[in-house]
C-alpha cells in the first residue's frame, strides 16, 4: 500500500504470528531483492475497544512509535478486509489510541495525538527550554535553526526558503547523527507558501528521504504554528501527494487527513 507515496508492506498478524525480525524487515523492504517499501506495518490483535493494533518497522529494521501515513493505510486495509462497517473507529499504535474517520474514496482522517515540545519528551539532550525554535552547531561548524517535537516519534523541522534546493541528503543525516537527538529524529524541511499552505520534504529515521511522512507533516505544522508562521489548518504538499493537517488548539490532537492506495497483495514464503 501507499499513502501519498510513502509505501508499506502490510502484514496481517492478527492470529498472533510474531512480527518479522529486523533482518526479515530489511529483506522485505529491499527494493532490489525483496518487495520494497519504506516501512513494514504489522496489523495485530486489538487492545480493548480498538479495531486492531499495529506496529511500525522501518526499512532498516528499527521500530517506531508513530506513522501517520501508515495509520491511514492500516485503517483502509481493515475496512477492505471487512473488519468494520463503521465510519468511525479506533486503532492502537505504540504511541496510543487513534480515532479514525473513514471519509470515503480511500481518504481517512486520523487523530495523531497532542504534539509534545518539551525537550525531554522529543527526546532532545542538552536543551532545557521548551520553545518553537532552537539553534545548534553541527560537527562541520554549520549553524542550524530548527524546531523539535514529538508526535509519538521524534521530529526536527527546519524552515527553508526553497524546498527543492534544501540540502536534505546532507543535513538530514547530520542532524540525525547529532548528540542532540539520542533516539535520532525524522528531519523535515518546510517551505511556507502562505498561512494555510506549505511544501515539505522529510528525511526519515531508519529510511532516508521518503515521498511523504504523515507524522512529519503534523510535526512541521505544529512547529510552524508554534512559531507563528502558519494558521491552524494547513495543506501540506509533499513530493508524493498532499495531506491536510489541522491543529485546533495547543492542547488538542493534531488531525491528519489524506489518501490511501492498495498496490498489490501476495504471500511471502520465507
Ligand atoms: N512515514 C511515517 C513515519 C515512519 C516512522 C519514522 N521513520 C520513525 O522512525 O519515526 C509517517 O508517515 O509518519
Amino acid at each position: 500500500m501507499h499513502g501519498a507515496g510513502n509505501d508499506f508492506v502490510v502484514l496481517d498478524l492478527r492470529d498472533g504470528t510474531p512480527p518479522p525480525s529486523p533482518a526479515l524487515c530489511r529483506a522485505l523492504a529491499d527494493r532490489h531483492t525483496g518487495v520494497g517499501c519504506d516501512q513494514i506495518l504489522t496489523v495485530e490483535a486489538p487492545v480493548a475497544g480498538s479495531l486492531a493494533s499495529y506496529r511500525i518497522w522501518n526499512s532498516d529494521g528499527s521500530s517506531s512509535g508513530q506513522c501517520g501515513n501508515g495509520a491511514r493505510c492500516v485503517a483502509a486495509w481493515l475496512v477492505r478486509a471487512g473488519a468494520t462497517r463503521e465510519s468511525r473507529f479506533q486503532l492502537d499504535s505504540p504511541a496510543g489510541t487513534h480515532a479514525v474517520d473513514a471519509l470515503g474514496d480511500g481518504r481517512y482522517r486520523v487523530a495523531m495525538g497532542v504534539p509534545r515540545f518539551e525537550p525531554s519528551q522529543v527526546p532532545m539532550a542538552g536543551i532545557a527550554q521548551t520553545q518553537a525554535f532552537h539553534e545548534t552547531t553541527l560537527a562541520d561548524g554549520e549553524r542550524i535553526r530548527f524546531g523539535a517535537v514529538s508526535m509519538g516519534n521524534p521530529h526536527a523541522v527546519i524552515e527553508v526558503d526553497d524546498v527543492d534546493a534544501a540540502p536534505v541528503a546532507r543535513l538530514g543525516p547530520a542532524l540525525q547523527a547529532s548528540a542532540l537527538f539520542p533516539d535520532s529524529a525524522n528531519v523535515g524541511f518546510a517551505q511556507v507558501l502562505g498561512r494555510g499552505r506549505i511544501r515539505l520534504r522529510v528525511y526519515e529515521r531508519g529510511v532516508g528521504e521518503t515521498l511523504a511522512c504523515g507524522s512529519g507533516a503534523c510535526a512541521a505544522v505544529a512547529v510552524l504554528v508554534r512559531g507563528g508562521r502558519v494558521d491552524r489548518d494547513v495543506a501540506v504538499a509533499l513530493p508524493g501527494g498532499e495531506l491536510r493537517i489541522a491543529w485546533p488548539r495547543d492542547d488538542a490532537q493534531v488531525e491528519m487527513t489524506g489518501p490511501t492506495a492498495f498496490v498489490f497483495e501476495g504471500e511471502w514464503n520465507e
